[in-house]
């Protein structure tokens, strides 16, 4: 039986684009990493568009580049179209955005993560999640958010007993639908839309993840059970049209970039071949087969209760909302090379596939369009992201991490960045234990009460459990943990250890609002939290110009050598390309249409931005100064708001619900006055 319970430093749940970053930087840091999907062959698909970047994102992908992780380098692999999207706007706003080969983008990823040295793929499903109460308290308060999370699951009654106890939960193992049991030191959680999935398409709905993919049962009620809130929310996806079926004589073209600029800074040029996307518009026909058949959508039926994204609404919402509009403007882009499969961007909807085939076909071209898969909507379970961290660990569950979608975000970027940043503060965690720790051991034959079986009176997971069905899964996770925890304590007590309840420290990454887009998306879920699905913006970020995508190495190469993804060549590399555009600079401040002395162009082009927004940079930079002094003014995590009379019980109970780490991040959180910021500095000092 030897490796069926096999013990990992690391284990990533979810092969989507938040599983793979982090499972490959953990493995990369030299951590023996499991990486645990429901179906190995769906690792990193592209649920919805054939697209990475775009305005913000785009500056994501490159920040997720000059950390160490892996999006850039497969989508300048994997690209059929190039675009830079606000060429004719200021540098901070500017954005790379290519089309990908889905199907060979998907497959690049799995190729990268099968090969990577420390990395093992498990297809199987986590249904549930063991843990050893802490000697640490928890932050008091820590789930204030209770009570205004739609789908919020609020019994208490089997509540693990550390959870129960106020007291800090450590992760010990990881258990599969299959019955696996297996020790971690720590895991991250990247579910995507899975965790009790349900699909929606005009009246029909059932439980899934994606169109043809299950849904994941299990370890919601896991993290119910550790004391965690979740809630539901909702996205939705366009139509797939087989492309013979389409008539594109009377369809705009719209032609890519004829220079393309590589997502990666490793990469010096990408030459792949390029396809044309198209643009065709809705009309007043389309329009009115919507309003006709709205009653039908499972948005204004009320079948779906979770929030949908506000910035990618359905057509439904889109016709209903503008009533004025006339047209809606859609992009017709390839899937991939390799299938007649196109995707018709800012067409999302759930209405019946009827309705659909009847709208589809009245725009011009598509007369005759078959549609291979039809448009439909997603509700999933995520987990409320003020319990995080801004290094995305857990505050219930030490070791713990969350990413992706999981944290009320949308996007394949979004994901990826925070996949990245866990995987590397997990690897970081795990590091620590082992040193703290010691060894891990294997659980033995038969301890594992799980596998579900489809059996009549076998305990099985599926969509709806009765409360008499929770608290079977209470106890047999009650059993499960007894038993491999006392292994795991043994083990390490033979060695002279005594630090199974200990939680080790460690210094975690956590990036700044002015050094990525990263970071302005991390600490916005962490301190703000969000109640619809979350998308990054160029406004989010207040020093978008130091956040340009063309310097994000500048901004993140040190920090990507110092955690140990990146070595000390590539970071030397990039300290003389930066010296380089200093130089570059000091030429240009003395002569605008000074000619380039030989530097390499891409030197020259980044010296040419540098020079011309100087001024403003300075300026930023002064406010970034001054913003730091206050951002970094450490809050202990145990800080008694209490003490503070003069804070208003509604500051208060939001200061205690967030517990943020400095005075910056309290000063973020929605409703805190700069008065509140004010008092707190004085009772800090
Ligand atoms: C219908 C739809 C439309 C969307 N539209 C867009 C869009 O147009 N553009 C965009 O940018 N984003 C879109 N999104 C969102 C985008 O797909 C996600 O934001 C992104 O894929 C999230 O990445 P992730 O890694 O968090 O999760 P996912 O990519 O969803 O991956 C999660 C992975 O985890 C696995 N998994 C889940 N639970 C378990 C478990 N318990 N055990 C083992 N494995 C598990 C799943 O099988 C899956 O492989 C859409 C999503 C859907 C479903
Ligand atoms: N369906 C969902 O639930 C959901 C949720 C979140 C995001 N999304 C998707 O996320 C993606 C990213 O959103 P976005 O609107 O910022 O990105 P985008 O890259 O699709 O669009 C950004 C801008 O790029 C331009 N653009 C779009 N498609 C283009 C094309 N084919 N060729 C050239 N230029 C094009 C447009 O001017 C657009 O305003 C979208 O495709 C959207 O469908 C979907």
């Amino acid at each position: 039986m030897a490796g069926f319970y096999d013990f990992y430093d690391v284990a990533v749940v979810g092969g989507g684009h938040a599983g793979i970053e982090a499972a490959l930087a953990s493995a990369r840091m030299g951590l023996k990493t499991l990486l645990i999907t429901q179906t190995v062959d769906s690792i990193s698909r592209m649920s919805c568009n054939p697209s990475i970047g775009g305005i913000a994102k785009g500056n994501i992908v490159r920040e997720i580049d000059a950390l160490g992780g892996e999006m850039g380098k497969l989508i300048d692999k994997s690209m059929i179209q190039f675009r830079m999207l606000n060429k004719s706007r200021g540098p901070a706003v500017q954005a790379p955005r290519s089309q990908a080969d889905k199907l060979l983008y998907s497959s690049l990823a799995r190729q990268t993560v099968e090969t990577t040295p420390n990395l093992f793929t498990l297809m199987d499903t986590v249904v549930d999640l063991l843990t050893t109460e802490s000697e640490t308290p928890l932050p008091p308060a820590e789930s204030a958010q209770s009570g205004q999370i739609p789908g919020e699951f609020t019994e208490k009654d089997v509540l693990t007993e550390a959870a129960k106890n106020g007291k800090r939960q450590k992760i010990t193992a990881v258990v599969t639908e299959r019955g696996r049991l297996i020790p971690v030191r720590s895991v991250v959680l990247t579910t995507g839309t899975f965790l009790g999935g349900r699909i929606f398409i005009g009246e029909y709905d059932a439980p899934c993840g994606r169109i043809g993919e299950q849904a994941a049962f299990g370890l919601t009620q896991s993290l119910n059970r550790l004391g965690f809130t979740t809630g539901r929310l909702k996205t939705g996806t366009p139509p797939r049209i087989l492309k013979h079926t389409v008539d594109f004589s009377s369809l705009e073209i719209q032609a890519g970039d004829d220079v393309i600029v590589p997502f990666s800074f490793e990469d010096e040029e990408v030459t792949r071949p390029q396809v044309p996307c198209h643009l065709v518009y809705t009309n007043a026909k389309t329009h009115e087969i919507i309003r006709e058949n709205i009653g039908r959508s499972p948005l204004y039926s009320g079948k779906i209760h979770g929030i949908g994204p506000r910035y990618c609404p359905s057509i439904e919402d889109k016709v209903m909302r503008f009533a004025e509009r006339e047209r809606h403007q859609l992009f017709v882009e390839p899937e991939s090379l390799a299938t007649d499969e196109i995707y018709l961007n800012g067409l999302s909807s759930s209405l019946p596939e009827e309705v659909q085939d009847a709208f589809l076909r009245t725009l011009p071209g598509f007369e005759n369009c078959h549609v291979a898969r039809p448009g439909y909507a997603v509700e999933y379970d995520y987990v409320e992201p003020t319990q995080l961290f801004p290094s995305l660990e857990t505050k219930r569950v030490a070791g713990l991490f969350n990413a992706g979608q999981i944290n009320g975000t949308s996007g394949y970027e979004e994901a990826a960045g925070q996949g990245l940043v866990a995987g590397i503060n997990a690897a970081l965690y795990a590091r620590s234990h082992k040193e703290k720790c010691g060894s891990l051991c294997m659980a033995k034959s038969g301890m594992g009460q799980v596998p579900a079986s489809a059996e009549p009176n076998a305990f099985a997971f599926k969509s709806h459990f009765t409360l008499e069905e929770i608290k079977h899964f209470a106890e047999i996770s009650e059993k499960e943990t007894h038993a491999v925890n006392s292994l795991l304590e043994d083990f390490q007590k033979q060695q002279g250890n005594e630090n199974f309840h200990k939680i080790p420290e460690y210094e975690p990454l956590i990036l700044g609002r002015d050094e990525a887009y990263i970071g302005v998306l991390i600490d916005d879920l962490v301190t703000l939290g969000t109640k619809e699905p979350y998308r990054m913006f160029t406004a989010r970020a207040e020093y978008r110009l130091k956040l340009r995508h063309d310097t994000a190495d500048r901004r993140l190469a040190e920090k990507a050598f110092k955690v140990g993804i990146k070595t000390q060549a590539q970071f030397e590399a990039t300290k003389l390309k930066y010296q380089q555009v200093e130089e570059a600079t000091e030429i240009l401040l003395k002569k605008a249409d000074a000619e380039n002395p030989g530097f390499p162009a891409i030197v020259w082009e980044i010296a040419q931005e540098d020079a011309k927004y100087k001024y403003y940079i300075e300026k930023q930079d002064a406010r970034v100064a001054k913003m730091h002094k206050m951002e970094h003014f450490h809050i202990p995590a145990d800080f008694d708001y209490g003490k503070i009379p003069a804070l208003s019980g509604e500051s208060r109970q939001k200061l205690e619900a967030v517990r943020p780490l400095t005075l910056g991040q309290a000063s973020r959180i929605s409703g805190i006055r700069n008065s509140d910021i004010m008092l707190l500095m004085v009772y800090l000092k």
